[in-house]
Order: C-alpha cells, then sequence, then structure tokens
C-alpha cells in the first residue's frame, strides 16, 4: 500500500498516490531482442521476463496485464484474451531456434522429450505428428537434446536460445561460402527437423509462435504500445549490433544470429494472421476464426 503521507528528515510530506502500475511480462529469449532491447518502459508500467509457459501461466492467472506468450494458450483462451494487432513472432520457413533433434527416421520416432518452456511448439509438433499419422509417446523431460537421446529418446523438442545453439552444434560451421539456409540438417547421427519449416512445407504459411496478448477488457496504455512500435522500428534499424551483442553472449557468430534475427516476422500481417488462423483450425478442429483488432 502507498502511504498518502510519510514522514522524511522530520517533516512530514505529502506523498500523492502512485498511478497503478500496468505490469507486463516478456519471454526474453533473443528472437524478441529487436523489441525488448531498445524498449524504455513507460512510468506507469513494470515488467517481469522468463520462458513462454511461465509467461502464459502469469498473463492467465493474471500476475501481468499483458505478454508476449505462446500462440497456443492464445487460441485456447481466444474467448478472453486479444492480441496487439501488429505485434508477433512468426517466421516463414526456417526459424532455426524450433527444432525436434532426432536419432532415426520420423514416422519411426517412439519416445519424443519435450522441453517445459514451450507451448505453442509443442502444439505444432502434435499437429505435424497427427498430419503423418504418428502418435509417439510425448514426455516433459529438461535437458541437452544430446544428453537426451543418449538417454534412450530418440526425439527431442527444443526451443529458444539453447535450441538455436544446439542447432548450430549440428549445422555449423557457417563458412563464407555458405548461407544459413544451406546447412546441413544432420550429422554425426542426429538429425533436426525445423518445425516452422515442416509447417511452411505442410501449409504454404507463415507460423506464429507468440503473440502479444491481455485481457480483452484491460488494453495496454497507449504510451506502451506506442513505446513498443518505437522500440521495434529502432530495434529492426539496428539489426547489426543488437546481433553482435547477442552473438557474444550465445556464444556463435555474428552472421548466425544476424540472419537469425532478420528472418523474424515481427508484425502480425495478414499472412502471419491467415498462418494462425490455419493453424488454431489444425490444433483445435471447429474452432472459429480468430479475431484480429483493427490498428
Ligand atoms: C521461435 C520461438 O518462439 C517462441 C516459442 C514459444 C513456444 O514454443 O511456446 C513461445 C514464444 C515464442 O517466442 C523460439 O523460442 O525459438
Amino acid at each position: 500500500m502507498v502511504p498518502a503521507e510519510k514522514a522524511h528528515s522530520g517533516a512530514v510530506t505529502a506523498v500523492s498516490p502512485l498511478p497503478p502500475s500496468y505490469r507486463a511480462g516478456w519471454i526474453h529469449y533473443t528472437n524478441v531482442a529487436p523489441i525488448l532491447d531498445p524498449l524504455v518502459l513507460p512510468p506507469s508500467v513494470t515488467a517481469i521476463t522468463g520462458v513462454p509457459t511461465r509467461m502464459n501461466g502469469a498473463l492467465l492467472r493474471g500476475e501481468v496485464d499483458i505478454a508476449n506468450i505462446s500462440v497456443a494458450e492464445f487460441i485456447r483462451h481466444a474467448d478472453r484474451l486479444a492480441a496487439l494487432p501488429d505485434f508477433s513472432v512468426s517466421v516463414l520457413g526456417q526459424v532455426y531456434s524450433v527444432n525436434l533433434f532426432h536419432t532415426r527416421p520420423l514416422p519411426q520416432l517412439r519416445r519424443i522429450a519435450l522441453t517445459s518452456q514451450s507451448a505453442a511448439s509443442v502444439a505444432l509438433l502434435e499437429v505435424l505428428l497427427r498430419e503423418r499419422g504418428l502418435s509417439p509417446e510425448l514426455t516433459r523431460a529438461e535437458g541437452e537434446a544430446q544428453a537426451l537421446l543418449a538417454q534412450g529418446f530418440d526425439g527431442v523438442l527444443r526451443i529458444g536460445d539453447s535450441a538455436l545453439r544446439e542447432w548450430y552444434g549440428v549445422a555449423g560451421p557457417l563458412t563464407p561460402e555458405v548461407s544459413m539456409t544451406r546447412l546441413p540438417h544432420q550429422r554425426g547421427g542426429i538429425c533436426v527437423t525445423d518445425l516452422s519449416e515442416e509447417w511452411y512445407r505442410l501449409t504454404g504459411h507463415p507460423f506464429v509462435f507468440a503473440v502479444w496478448a491481455f485481457q480483452k477488457d484491460a488494453p495496454p496504455p497507449p504510451e506502451l504500445l506506442q513505446a513498443m512500435r518505437d522500440a521495434r522500428r529502432q530495434g529492426i534499424g539496428q539489426l547489426g549490433d543488437i546481433s553482435q551483442r547477442h552473438a557474444h553472449k550465445l556464444s556463435l557468430p555474428e552472421r548466425v544470429v544476424q540472419h537469425y534475427l532478420w528472418n523474424f516476422r515481427y508484425h502480425l500481417e495478414g499472412p502471419d494472421q491467415r498462418g494462425l488462423n490455419e493453424f488454431a483450425a489444425r490444433m483445435l478442429p471447429g474452432h472459429a476464426p480468430l479475431e484480429f483488432l483493427p490498428w
């Protein structure tokens, strides 16, 4: 509780109550760095960060008012959530950081370890397996893909920064003559299936991993939206610097991180909205088409 009056240096000073703060939750993976790194929060907004499942839970339990959340949770709760009309984490084709690492061809997979950080990629994997008529056992298990593969899983789903690094461990190194898109999908008995690329092959649509969602009756203050748009414009203009900083943190070549970041679609444009609706229809057959706010 904010005190209405506060004793200070012996004098009694009137302190006006602080305006209630709007609480934001940010998934802090590198793929949102072009929006989050330059973001200057308005004074009325506070923020916490965490992995996708943590942010999904925080928004659904009302611990935060806005968060970039897994698209699967947005679809499941579309009756009470709305999404910012022009923000997304989407990709057309390869994403590099949502990977199924496996030791046998997909039709022969029996036990897949799922990351507990993800809801969207788990739902995407379920859709892709169903499309192929496959039903391996799916179990949540943490750890590095290689270690889990050595422990008896024949498939491991990983997302985010660690998945990007593990992908590069299999597909790299990147040499000056080769482009990122031409790196191999397998080496040393480990195959990497990029789920976003599989989605593109299946549907021809981008895949939307995250949207910025909020309770329908509690839209964000306009100054937060403006700050986010300003930050994104600035971030996209500084991809070189942002990539350099994050490449250092991730111990990856700058060229890899730069390609990784410019490859994202951050604006929830028409193709992304169509991809999102296509995914909603496949994830929850019979789901009413999602409505997107005008802006
Ligand atoms: C592309 C990614 O997208 C993320 C994947 C999510 C999920 O699987 O639930 C949620 C948010 C996205 O930011 C990634 O983290 O690699």
